[in-house]
């Protein structure tokens, strides 16, 4: 509707000076119109008072993925633009003509950043026509349980995909829309611990005005409050109209009541698992309220909603958890499967692959690749000696050094097999091998092993053999390992505890 379709002039400057904001839509059009202070809240301009849905919709306020915006309004809103209706009606009578009467019948009204909003939703206006009569109450309610559902329809609908991080947001848009439709003023849940021994008020809505004690209502002990809690285990619903009639048994619940403001109070149980696991419920501070079964209806429906969210979100949880032990237990068991069992560090298998990866790297690269293969020096001798348990004890310790000497990326100490190990060095030179040979003789001399039955030394010694090329496409693992041996074979026969360098 546009002002010049409205031949009662008075009508718009009423509607633009009321100090709530407003928008007003004709059932025959899809142009919705924005009095001054809906126009301030929304950050229009004040000439931009003729708005369609879709501009509406695009508004950063009414945008779900906002933040900052209220929730609930979003879907309430749509909903009374787009023909849900909630008929109360407005009283306009401080104005002078009462004709404003008859195309004024609220269908929504919301408080957002501590202003009012409220929708119209009259009939084509007609200076000519004769006042309409108010909705009849039945069919009042009606639209309003309708559009409670629809409301809470698209509400379970964001409960049921919901991220975790937007899991309390969803919840609380729930509360606020069960305290709005319950006429309440504030709307809360609370979650039992496992052992049904405390409960905590995990999540809250109130409204306006109204205070929160959300934070002091934390791990509050059940057997303070006896009455309440057989009420809700038994009977899963605890609905009271006036707090002041509470029976003599009561006196613990009643106290904390009035303490709150409470003069009546709604809640009912929500199950998981068909066993108990907290309740939802809402309080009329400012004045009394005689529930309806309406009421009840809608709270157990909201109950219900957001404990199977918490269910589902906890089920997901526990998954989440399970993949991620599986996945460590893969990695452990990926770990395992590259490790040598007696002295930790890489076996044979991961040589081989590690060793065929660098090879391959070298080639494409053009840089030299170092192997050393290192035999300890008559263990037979020790192991006769010193016993078998000495002997792997001999083995770890000399493992756990040579583990420490590769640094740079690609190089790899691991076990070759039996008292034989290798010593992967990509990117190493004669020159590069023959210096991590020598700091092995190093490690072994520091380690001093005692070794009374070797005719080498007084101390644990090896021999290495070392081969070192730069390798291209045609080369394989297997000739490096062959040049390694080879030469290994050749410090033994020289004599043992030293180097050798394969001819490349
Ligand atoms: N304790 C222990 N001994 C092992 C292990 N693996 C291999 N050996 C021993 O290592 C010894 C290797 O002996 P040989 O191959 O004869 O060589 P060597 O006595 O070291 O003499 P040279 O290599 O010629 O200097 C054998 O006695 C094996 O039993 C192991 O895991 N633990």
């Amino acid at each position: 509707m546009s002002k010049q379709d409205v031949t009662f002039p008075h009508f718009w400057a009423v509607l633009d000076a009321l100090p709530i904001a407003l928008l007003y839509k004709e059932n025959t059009r899809a142009a919705v119109f924005a009095n001054q202070a809906a126009l301030t809240l929304f950050q229009l301009p004040a000439q931009q008072n003729v708005l369609s849905i879709s501009q509406l919709q695009q508004l950063p306020l009414l945008n779900p993925d906002n933040k900052q915006a209220f929730d609930l309004l979003h879907n309430p809103l749509l909903l009374a633009l787009s023909g849900t209706a909630l008929q109360q009606l407005i009283q306009l009578n401080n104005y002078d003509n009462p004709l404003l009467l008859q195309s004024t019948s609220v269908a929504l009204s919301f408080t957002l950043h501590s202003i009012n909003l409220v929708t119209l939703q009259p009939k084509a206006l007609n200076t000519e026509m004769p006042l309409q009569p108010a909705l009849l109450p039945e069919q009042a309610e009606i639209e309003e349980a309708l559009a409670f559902d629809k409301l809470m329809s698209l509400i379970s609908t964001q409960l049921i995909n919901v991220q975790d991080d937007k899991l309390d947001q969803h919840i609380e848009a729930a509360l606020a829309a069960i305290g709005e439709f319950c006429h309440a003023d504030r709307s809360y849940v609370f979650l039992f611990n496992a052992d049904l021994t405390a409960m905590s008020n995990t999540h809250e809505w109130v409204r306006s005005g109204i205070s929160s004690h959300k934070a002091k209502l934390q791990h509050i002990a059940l057997q303070a409050m006896p009455y309440f809690f057989q009420k809700i285990q038994q009977e899963l619903v605890f609905a009271v109209n006036d707090v002041a009639s509470l029976p003599a048994e009561a006196a613990a619940e009643q106290q904390e009541f009035i303490a709150e403001d409470i003069q009546s109070v709604l809640c009912c149980a929500m199950l998981n698992n068909d066993k108990l696991s907290g309740f939802v419920g809402c309080d009329m501070v400012s004045r009394q309220r005689n529930w309806t079964s309406n009421d009840l209806r809608r709270m157990k429906l909201v109950g219900e909603m957001i404990a199977n969210t918490l269910q589902n979100v906890s089920y997901r949880r526990s998954l989440q958890q399970m993949q991620q032990q599986l996945l460590q237990a893969n990695l452990e068991l990926q770990k395992q499967a590259g490790q040598d069992g007696l002295t930790g560090i890489a076996n044979r298998r991961q040589f081989d692959t590690s060793l065929q990866n660098e090879l391959q790297r070298c080639a494409r690269n053009n840089l030299p690749l170092g192997l050393l293969l290192l035999d300890i020096d008559r263990f037979k001798l020790y192991n006769d000696h010193y016993g078998h348990q000495a002997g792997d004890d001999a083995l770890k310790c000399i493992a756990q050094a040579l583990d420490k000497l590769p640094r740079r990326n690609g190089e790899l100490a691991a076990r070759y097999g039996g008292e034989e190990f290798a010593i992967i060095l990509p990117g190493s030179d004669t020159e590069a091998c023959t210096e991590m040979a020598k700091q092995i003789q190093q490690q072994l001399t520091e380690l001093a092993i005692a070794h009374q039955q070797s005719d080498i030394a007084s101390v644990v010694t090896a021999s290495i053999g070392i081969a070192t090329s730069t390798p291209n496409k045609h080369s394989t693992c297997a000739d490096f390992i062959s040049a390694a041996d080879k030469a290994l074979y050749k410090a033994k026969a020289n004599g043992r505890n030293q180097f050798i360098i394969a001819a490349q």
